[in-house]
C-alpha cells in the first residue's frame, strides 16, 4: 500500500505521539507531552529549529520523523534526528523514506552535526544509523528500581541530611520564602548540577524563564521536587519525580543533583531515599531514571539503592562540532 509523507503540525500530535510510543514503548508520549515539549522549543529565546514529518498508509499513521535543535546543548549547526516506524509497518522501507526526507531537510539547513539514537537491542536501527555514517557517542541506561523490593529500614541513618540542611518539597520552600525566591533557589542548584551531567556537547546555560516552563509539563509534580535547603534558603541538592505519561504505577526521575561545594556529604543519597519514600507513599511500583554509562557517581549511588540497569539507549553522532566539525 502506498505510503505518503507530509509535514506534521499541532493537529497531528495525537498521531505522532502514538507512533513515538509504539516505536519506543519504554518511554510513552501523549499529545499533551508532545505539545509541551514542542511549545518549549518554539518559545525558546534561541529559536531552535523544528521539523516534523508523518508517514501515512491507508489513512493510518505508520511512522514519524523529527529533527530539532536542543536548547540545552545548542549550536546553530547541531541537530537531533529521530525516525520512528510502528512495529507492524517495519521492513517496508518507510524508515528509509523518512530518513531520506530528513537528510534532505538537514542538508538544506547546512547541518554539520547530527545526533540520533536507538536501543542496543535494535540491530536494525543500529545498522540503519551506521550505514548513514553515524558512530556511537554515548550510552544511557534506563535504570529501574522495583519499589516492592526496596526495604527502607537499613537506610534510616543515611536518610538524614547533615546538620544545617532541611529536606523541603518545592511547595514547602515556596510557603517559607515565596514563589519566586523558591524557584530561583531551585533553578540555581539545578543549573549548576546539570553542567556536570555527561552529554555529547557543551551544555548551554539554562535561563530562569525557560526553567519555569517545567511547571507546565503534564507530568510535573510540585511535591515531587525534593530539596536540601540551607538556613539561608539556598538549595544545596535536589531530586525530582515526574508522573509517567502511560503508567500510573511508574514515576520517572528528572534530575538528581548536588551543588559542587556540597558533594560527597550524603545529600544525593538522602534525597533519593526521600524520593523513594514519597514514591511508595504515592503507591508507585517502580521508579525509573536515565543514567549515562559514564556517570560514575550517579550509577554508584543508584546501584547501592538497588536500581538495575536495563537496556542502553545508544546515542550516535555524525559530524562533531566539539571536535572542530567535519
Ligand atoms: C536522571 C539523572 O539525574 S542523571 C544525572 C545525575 N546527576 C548529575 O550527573 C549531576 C552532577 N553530579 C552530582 O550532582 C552528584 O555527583 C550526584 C548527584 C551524582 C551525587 O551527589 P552527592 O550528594 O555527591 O552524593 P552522596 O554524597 O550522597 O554520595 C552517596 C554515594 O554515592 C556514591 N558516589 C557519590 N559520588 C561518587 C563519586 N564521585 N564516585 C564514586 N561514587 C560516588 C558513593 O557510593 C557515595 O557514598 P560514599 O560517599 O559513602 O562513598
Amino acid at each position: 500500500m502506498t505510503v505518503t509523507l507530509r509535514e506534521a503540525g499541532e493537529a497531528d500530535y495525537p498521531a505522532v505521539a502514538a507512533v513515538m510510543s509504539a516505536a519506543n514503548p519504554r518511554h510513552a508520549w501523549t499529545a499533551e507531552t508532545l505539545a509541551h515539549e514542542t511549545q518549549g522549543l518554539l518559545d525558546h529565546p534561541l529559536r531552535p529549529h523544528l521539523f516534523q514529518l508523518l508517514a501515512e498508509q491507508g489513512g493510518q499513521a505508520v511512522g514519524a520523523a523529527l529533527t530539532y535543535q536542543l536548547p540545552g546543548m545548542f549550536h546553530p549547526d547541531r541537530y537531533q534526528a529521530e525516525v520512528m516506524v510502528v512495529p507492524q509497518a517495519e521492513g517496508q522501507g518507510i524508515g528509509s523514506m523518512l530518513a531520506d526526507a530528513l537528510e534532505a531537510h538537514l542538508e538544506s539547513r547546512g547541518a554539520r552535526e547530527v545526533l540520533a539514537g536507538t536501543y542496543e537491542d535494535h540491530p536494525r536501527g543500529l545498522a540503519f544509523l551506521a550505514r548513514r555514517g553515524f558512530t556511537e557517542a554515548l550510552r544511557v541506561f534506563d535504570n529501574v528500581l522495583d519499589l516492592g523490593e526496596f526495604d527502607p529500614a537499613p537506610w534510616a541513618e543515611q536518610a538524614r541530611l547533615p546538620d544545617g540542611l532541611r529536606l523541603l518539597s518545592l511547595p514547602e520552600l515556596m510557603a517559607e520564602r515565596g514563589e519566586d525566591a523558591a524557584w530561583r533557589a531551585y533553578h540555581a542548584a539545578y543549573a549548576e548540577a546539570r553542567e556536570d551531567v555527561p552529554r555529547t556537547g557543551e551544555a548551554t546555560p539554562l535561563l530562569y524563564g525557560v526553567f519555569r516552563q517545567r511547571e507546565e509539563h503534564p507530568g510535573f509534580l510540585p511535591g515531587g521536587v525534593l530539596l536540601a535547603v540551607t538556613d539561608a534558603g539556598e538549595v544545596a541538592a535536589l531530586t525530582e519525580l515526574y508522573g509517567d505519561a502511560a503508567d500510573p504505577g511508574r514515576l520517572n526521575t528528572g534530575l538528581t543533583g548536588t551543588r559542587r561545594a556540597w558533594r560527597r556529604q550524603g545529600l544525593g543519597l538522602a534525597l533519593k531515599l526521600a524520593a523513594l519514600d514519597l514514591a511508595r507513599q504515592r503507591g508507585a511500583r517502580s521508579l525509573w531514571t536515565g543514567n549515562a554509562s559514564t556517570n560514575v557517581p550517579m550509577l554508584a549511588l543508584n546501584e547501592r539503592l538497588g536500581f538495575r540497569p536495563q537496556l542502553a539507549w545508544i546515542e550516535m553522532r555524525r559530524g562533531n562540532l566539539a571536535g572542530g566539525g567535519v
